[in-house]
């Protein structure tokens, strides 16, 4: 990071510059679209962040209050500084406030909010005419992730389906929105057990049978349609065979929820890397039945399952910015 004495006084960001930015929970993979599909859902971290003239601190409200760090070890401002430094800025001091909503290491893209937040807050502390777009936003994000699909349809709201190509810079992610049919209804069960993304991939294959790629080929193409147009298609378009057997270990009970919500034609799926389910309902009718087999099934648990039917957020980030 440059000090402030090397650091020329152009590149440096003002003091007083306010932005408020708010980023939705996203549901990834959607069953066979594996580090590509994308959901994106009405359940919102918000954030405040200030600079100052010096010092970096964070006050938190809601999930990780009591454990995530309150100062320039903070996921979002370290983001932030690596971001801007990389660009040539160096910014003196932030204050950040966060409201927390959504839950941590459950599969509902908490790190991809807070790596959005991080680089809506680069955007908003650089000048305008830096014309920062939302495939920047993309970019940086589902780099500092890993993999796109929980980064792109945070950003650009709806339902997502994200590539990567590489080319001279390394790889560049790309992504196209949908708006999914507006009677298509996610109901999550999100219990109180964590477990870390990075966790779950390990428990990932290097390679699966061929033909099990033909079938999650073929059902992964049924899930634009089937999210779109045809939600009678849903309990087909859903069915993977690239993750979640692999991930059963780790989350038995998801699995166990979700064969049983299956059996019954339900559109049942693990949300990102577990241990959420999601269930993708027809319409809302079949939500409410959903959420009350989850909320049974829930009640004979030794755990907290939290059920909700959330709507989905048809729009992405958003980001207001003051400066002085
Ligand atoms: N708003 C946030 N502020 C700071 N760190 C966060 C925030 N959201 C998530 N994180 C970090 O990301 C971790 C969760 O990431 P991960 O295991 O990938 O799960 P998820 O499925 O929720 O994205 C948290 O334990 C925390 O370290
Ligand atoms: N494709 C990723 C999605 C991870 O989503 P998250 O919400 O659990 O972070 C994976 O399955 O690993």
């Amino acid at each position: 990071m440059a000090s402030p004495a090397t650091t020329p006084p152009a590149n440096r960001v003002p003091v007083g510059i306010v932005a408020n930015i708010k980023v939705p929970a996203t549901s990834a993979n959607l069953g066979p679209g594996f580090d590509s599909a994308g959901i994106a859902v009405g359940l919102y971290d918000e954030l405040q962040i200030r600079t100052t003239e010096t010092g970096f601190s964070a006050t938190i409200d809601g999930e990780g209050q009591n454990y995530l760090p309150t100062d320039a070890r903070h996921l979002i401002i370290t983001q932030i500084r690596l971001r801007l430094d990389h660009l040539g800025w160096h910014l003196p001091g932030l204050e950040l406030h966060a409201i927390n909503r959504i839950p941590h290491s459950r599969g509902l893209g908490s790190s991809a909010a807070a790596h959005i937040a991080a680089a809506l807050a680069v955007k908003a502390l650089l000048p305008q005419d830096c014309e920062i777009a939302n495939d920047d936003l993309l970019q940086w994000a589902s780099e500092a992730e890993g993999h796109p699909d929980n980064v792109a349809p945070a950003v650009f709201g709806g339902l997502t389906f994200s590539w990567n190509e590489p080319d001279d810079h390394g790889n560049r992610y790309r992504s196209l929105q949908l708006l999914p049919h507006p009677e298509v209804t996610p109901v999550v069960a999100i219990p109180s057990k964590p477990l870390s993304t990075a966790a779950a991939r390990t428990l990932l294959p290097t390679s699966v049978p061929h033909g099990e790629a033909v079938a999650n080929a073929s059902r992964a193409a049924l899930l634009a349609p089937a999210m779109t147009t045809n939600p009678e298609l849903l309990l087909p378009a859903t069915e993977d065979w690239l993750h979640q057997k692999y991930r059963q270990p780790s989350m038995p009970e998801t699995l166990a929820h979700i064969v049983s919500m299956r059996e019954d034609g339900h559109a049942a799926v693990v949300s990102g890397a577990g241990p959420t389910l999601c269930v993708f309902a027809k319409n809302r009718a079949e939500a409410d039945v959903v959420a009350d087999k989850l909320t049974q099934r829930a009640a004979k648990s030794e755990q907290h399952w939290d059920v909700r039917i959330l709507p989905v957020a048809t729009q992405g980030a958003t980001m207001e910015v003051f400066r002085p």
